[in-house]
C-alpha cells in the first residue's frame, strides 16, 4: 500500500475479527435478494469489505484498500455533522413506489433506478411519475440508468422524463465518449449528466472529468480504494459530487459518510440512505436517515447481529479467500 493510508496490516490481523455476514434486501437491487459483506475491526473501529460478487480480484482490491483505510487510518477532518440523504428507488412497479419511498423518513430528493433489463420506458416513465406525484412539485427527482442506454435510447428516454424536471441523470450510458455525446444533445433542456461507472470503475477516475463528459461526479469510498483517494479524484477532477453507497451495511455508510462529511463542497443530497433496503443491519445504531438526513458517526457493530445474519459455511470461506488474495494484491 502507499504511503497514502498507512502500512499494509498483516493479513492475519484482518481475518482475526473478520466476519462474514448476509443481509435479505426488501427489494431486489442490482438483481440482488440478499447482500453478502465482510466487517472487520482495526485500530480506529470496524469497518467494511463487500465488494458486489462477480466482481474480479483486481476490482475488490481497491475496494479492501478502501476498507483498510477506515478501519486503521484517521479521517480527514468532517467538516459537517450531518448529511442530507436521497431515498434510492429501485426499479420496483409504479404500484410499489409509495411503499418502498415511505421507509425514508424525510428525504426531500429520489434516486429513481430506471432502464433495468427486461423492463421498457414505459415502465421508467410510470415509476418516474409515480415518484414526482409522493414527493410533490418541491422535491428532486433524480433518475441513474447504470449505463443501461445507447445514445438514441437515453435521448429519447430523457425527452419522454424531463416532464418530471429532473435534477440529473446518472450514468444514461456505458462509456465516457457516449456521455459526452448525449450530455451535449440534451444540454437544452438544462439536464445534468452525472457519471458513476465512469468514475469507480474506470481505469482512470478522471478520465470523464477530462472529456468534459459530465456536469457531477458520483463517489464512492470503497470502489475508489478510500475517504482519501475520493477526495482526490473530486479535487482533481474539479466537479461537484455526490457522495453514494455501495449497498453497504451502516459500517460501510459511515465511510460514505465521512467522505461526505470531509468534502470542502457539498451540494447535492448523498446516495447514502440505502441501509433502508436492507431488513437488517450489523449495528443497532444503524445509519438510516432521520427527516432526510443521517449523521457523522461510527456504529458500534452488535456481536449477536454478526451471529443472527452469520453467512454459510462456504460463503464464509469464499470471503476469506477473496479477502486473502486482495491482500495480496495491495503488496
Ligand atoms: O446512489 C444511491 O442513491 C444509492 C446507491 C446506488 O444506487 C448504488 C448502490 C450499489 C451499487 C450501485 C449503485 C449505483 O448508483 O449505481
Ligand atoms: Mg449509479
Amino acid at each position: 500500500m502507499d504511503d497514502d493510508v498507512t502500512e499494509l496490516p498483516p493479513l492475519d490481523d484482518l481475518l482475526e475479527t473478520a466476519r462474514v455476514v448476509a443481509i435479505p434486501l426488501h427489494t431486489r437491487f442490482r438483481g440482488q435478494t440478499v447482500r453478502e459483506l465482510v466487517v472487520f475491526e482495526g485500530p480506529e473501529g470496524w469497518t467494511e469489505f463487500s465488494p458486489f460478487p462477480e466482481y474480479d480480484d483486481a476490482e475488490a482490491a481497491s475496494w479492501l484498500r478502501g476498507a483498510i483505510e477506515f478501519g486503521y487510518a484517521r479521517m480527514p477532518t468532517a467538516l459537517r455533522a450531518e448529511i442530507m440523504v436521497n431515498a434510492t428507488l429501485p426499479a420496483v412497479a409504479a404500484s410499489e413506489v409509495a411503499r418502498v419511498l415511505s421507509r425514508y423518513d424525510g428525504c426531500r430528493t429520489v434516486k429513481v433506478k430506471v432502464a433495468e433489463t427486461g423492463q421498457t420506458l414505459d415502465d421508467d416513465v410510470a415509476r418516474v411519475r409515480e415518484a414526482r406525484a409522493v414527493l410533490g412539485a418541491e422535491g428532486r427527482v433524480r433518475i441513474d440508468a447504470n449505463g443501461g442506454w445507447n445514445v438514441d435510447e437515453a435521448e429519447h428516454a430523457i425527452h419522454r422524463l424531463c416532464e418530471f424536471d429532473l435534477e440529473y441523470v446518472e450514468q444514461p450510458c456505458a462509456t465516457v465518449d457516449e456521455l459526452a455525446e448525449i450530455r451535449g444533445r440534451v444540454a437544452y433542456m438544462g439536464i445534468p449528466i452525472a457519471a458513476d461507472e465512469s468514475v469507480r470503475k474506470a481505469a482512470d477516475p478522471l478520465a470523464v472529468a477530462k472529456a468534459g463528459a459530465a456536469d457531477l461526479l458520483v463517489i464512492k469510498a470503497q470502489p475508489l480504494g478510500g475517504v482519501r483517494r475520493a477526495i482526490e479524484v473530486v479535487r482533481l477532477a474539479g466537479l461537484p459530487a455526490v457522495v453514494s453507497s455501495a449497498l453497504e451495511s451502516s459500517v460501510g455508510i459511515a465511510m460514505g459518510a465521512h467522505l461526505a462529511a470531509a468534502l470542502p463542497e457539498l451540494d447535492y443530497d448523498c446516495g447514502l440512505a440505502t441501509v433502508d433496503l436492507f431488513t437488517g443491519d450489523v449495528t443497532h445504531d444503524s445509519l438510516g436517515p432521520r427527516a432526510g438526513r443521517i449523521p457523522v458517526t461510527r456504529p458500534d457493530v452488535d456481536p449477536a447481529l454478526l451471529d443472527r445474519y452469520r453467512a454459510s459455511p462456504d460463503r464464509e470461506l469464499w470471503w476469506r479467500d477473496r479477502l486473502t488474495r486482495c491482500h495480496a494484491l495491495l503488496h
